[in-house]
C-alpha cells in the first residue's frame, strides 16, 4: 500500500485551510499530524477518507485517486464513533454487512476483531454501557474488520481522561506492532504524537501546511520509561515549541 499525497489545497470559500501538503506513507507505517485547533488536521484526514474533495492537488492510494470514501481506508473519530443501537458485535459486523461478506464469515470476524481490542466479553453491550476507552476499542474493531490498507484515526482518544489515554496509546501502539497495521493519526498532543509514531508531521494554521517533519527512533517497549527518558523529553519541547511559535502574539 502506498497513500501518496501530493501538493494538496483545500479552500472553504475564500479562507485556505489547506494549502501545499505533500507526504507519503507506506505499508506498516505510523504516521501523525500534530497541530493546534483549527489548523486543518480534521479537514485534511477528511479529504483522505474521501468525506471531502481538494481544492487542488492529489490524493492517492497504491497509483489511484480517491474520489470518495471506500474500504481500503478505516476511519475512527474523535467520538460519536458508534451506532449507540447496535450491540458492540454489531457495531463491528456493520461494515463488513455493508461489503456484502457472508454472515459466517461476518460472525468468524467480530469474534475475531473483538478479541483483538481486548473486548470478546463485551460483545452484546450497547455503547452506552461501555466506558469510553472501550466505545473506541469497538471503534477501531470495526475499522479493522473491513480490511482497510490504511486505519485513519482523527483525534480517538482525545475526549477520554489523561490516565485513560495513555492506557489506549499503549494499546494502539501494542496492536500496530502485533498486526503491522498502517496508522495514520492526527492529534493536537505533541505527547501522543511522539509516543505513537514513526514519524512526526506538525502543521501550522492559516493555513494549515507542514512546517516540520521528523523521524522518531524512540526505544518504545516501555512507554512511561520512555515519557521520563531525557530524549524524549528533549524532542517533546522542541515540537511544542515549534507549535508555540506558531501562536498569535498577545498585547
Ligand atoms: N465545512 C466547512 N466549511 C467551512 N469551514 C470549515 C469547514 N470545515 C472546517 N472548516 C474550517 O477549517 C478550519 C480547519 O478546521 P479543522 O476541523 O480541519 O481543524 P482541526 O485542526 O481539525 O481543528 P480541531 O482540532 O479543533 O478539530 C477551521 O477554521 C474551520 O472553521
Amino acid at each position: 500500500m502506498e497513500l501518496l499525497v501530493q501538493n494538496l489545497s483545500k479552500q472553504f470559500g475564500d479562507k485556505a485551510v489547506l494549502e501545499d501538503i505533500n507526504f507519503s506513507m507506506q505499508s506498516g507505517e505510523f504516521i501523525t499530524f500534530v497541530g493546534s485547533s483549527g489548523c486543518g488536521k480534521s479537514t485534511l484526514l477528511r479529504l483522505i477518507a474521501g468525506l471531502d474533495h481538494p481544492s487542488g492537488g492529489r490524493i492517492h492510494v497504491d497509483g489511484s485517486p480517491v474520489e470518495g470514501p471506500g474500504p481500503d481506508r478505516g476511519m475512527v473519530f474523535q467520538k460519536y464513533s458508534l451506532y449507540p443501537w447496535l450491540t458492540a458485535a454489531d457495531n463491528v459486523a456493520f461494515g463488513m454487512r455493508l461489503q456484502g461478506m457472508t454472515s459466517a464469515d461476518v460472525r468468524n470476524r467480530t469474534a475475531y476483531f473483538l478479541e483483538v481490542v481486548g473486548l470478546q466479553d463485551a460483545a452484546t453491550k450497547l455503547p452506552r454501557e461501555l466506558s469510553g476507552g472501550m466505545q473506541q476499542r469497538v471503534a477501531i474493531a470495526r475499522a479493522l474488520a473491513t480490511n482497510p490498507s490504511v486505519l485513519l484515526l482523527d483525534e480517538p482518544f482525545g475526549a477520554l481522561d489523561l490516565q485513560i489515554r495513555e492506557t489506549m496509546q499503549e494499546f494502539l501502539l501494542q496492536l500496530w506492532q502485533r498486526t503491522g497495521l498502517t496508522v495514520l493519526l492526527i492529534t493536537h498532543d505533541v505527547e501522543e504524537a511522539l509516543v505513537l509514531a514513526q514519524r512526526v508531521h506538525v502543521l501550522a494554521p492559516n493555513p494549515g501546511r507542514i512546517i516540520r517533519s521528523l523521524e522518531v527512533t524512540l526505544n518504545k517497549s516501555d512507554l512511561d520509561q520512555l515519557r521520563l527518558s531525557a530524549e524524549f523529553l528533549q524532542l517533546r519541547r522542541s515540537l511544542a515549541t515549534s507549535l508555540r511559535q506558531l501562536e498569535p502574539t498577545i498585547g
